[in-house]
């Protein structure tokens, strides 16, 4: 088995008397994405910046390695073998895209002919080749974001930490972005993703790692989080008050609501527990007008766990915060 692309044991920071990570413990696998989720002021942005050699973490913490150097020991290794783009653009726009990228080509010490080439590939990649000759502050904020991972990409990092790479984009410009990182998976990059978007987190993410006063609250695959919380049900709704009452004898584990003449049935969600259910209604001969299966999403996992805080804004509902019980479901 290779080694993990970032370990961090006791990852600590504090400013002045308050603590933002207090004893983080994270691994990362090479070639797969990460992603750091948490409250807004949760550390996810100074976790970064500590396993991108930007900051240092609190003397009591405990080993960092961040593709296989030890961060104490050799920032500078670290610092060569890893990219990052984070919240504020490195972006100039004063000059235009190619110029940007030969800036970026000169900092990482290209030869000429090489910086040349790499900016080339990466424009041409990164569908900027047309707008390659114009001032960057004429792009739009799509096309600004993929200047800068391609900017971070001139070095050929194996390792990018990607600090909320979609916040503000149009949902087309973010689909693009996804595209652009599962590639750089494929390519054996490894990403380390922090991000506003919970559904971002459950598209990419191999990984997901929920942090929460300073500490990970729960860790494992999307999956693996939605099991840990509750709330999976079928719900059935009825417009006739006959086939209601029917269906209330029919299912008495159901929770039902007189006034919506709907019925709420525990569930995990599966086609044999789903079964089972419409086997029941058939044998007592009463359909259902409509059938919804709710099972628990990230934005579930994201409340249960941080305790209510303000969950991140989800796409195309800018500063709406979510319902824990809103279906967003399968209808029937
Ligand atoms: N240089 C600093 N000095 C003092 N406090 C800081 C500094 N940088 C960050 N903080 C505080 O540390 C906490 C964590 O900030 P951080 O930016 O890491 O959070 P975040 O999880 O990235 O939040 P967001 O989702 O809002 O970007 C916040 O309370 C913030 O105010």
């Amino acid at each position: 088995m290779t080694d993990p692309a970032i370990t961090a044991n006791g990852l600590r920071k504090s400013y002045g008397d308050k603590t933002v990570l207090d004893g983080v413990d994270l691994t990362v696998a090479e070639g797969t994405v990460f992603s750091l989720l948490g409250p807004n002021g949760a550390g996810k942005t100074t976790a970064v910046k500590i396993l991108s050699t930007l900051i240092s973490p609190a003397p009591a913490s405990g080993e960092i390695r961040v593709g296989g150097h030890d961060l104490a020991a050799s920032p500078h290794e670290v610092r060569a073998a890893i990219g990052v783009t984070g919240q504020f653009s490195a972006v100039d726009g004063l000059i235009t895209g190619e110029e940007n990228m030969l800036l970026m080509a000169d900092l990482h010490h290209l030869p000429k002919a090489e910086g040349r080439r790499a900016a080339a590939e990466l424009l041409e990649r990164f569908d900027l080749t047309d707008a390659a000759k114009k001032p960057a502050h004429s792009y739009s904020g799509g096309m600004k974001r993929r200047l800068d991972i391609a900017m971070t990409l001139v070095g050929s990092p194996r390792i990018i930490f990607l600090d909320e790479p979609t916040t503000g984009l149009d949902p087309r410009s973010r689909h693009n972005m996804w595209q652009i990182v599962r590639e750089l998976v494929t390519d054996g990059v490894t990403v380390f993703l922090t991000t506003q978007y919970l559904q971002e987190a459950d598209e990419l993410a191999d990984r997901i790692a929920v942090l929460n006063d300073g500490k990970i609250v729960a860790e494992g695959t999307a999956e693996e989080l939605k099991r840990i919380v509750p709330g999976g049900h079928v719900r059935l709704r009825f417009t006739e008050p006959t086939a209601y009452q029917g269906a209330v004898s029919a299912l008495n584990e159901a929770t039902p609501d007189d006034d919506a003449l709907s019925l709420q049935i525990p569930s995990g969600g599966s086609q044999r527990e789903l079964r089972a259910v419409l086997d029941r209604l058939d044998a007592a001969g009463i359909e259902a007008d409509e059938l919804t299966v709710h099972t628990p999403d990230l934005d579930d996992v994201f409340i249960a766990l941080t305790g209510g805080a303000t969950i991140p804004n989800q796409p195309n509902q800018p500063n709406q915060p979510n319902q824990p019980n809103q279906p967003k479901d399968a209808v029937r």
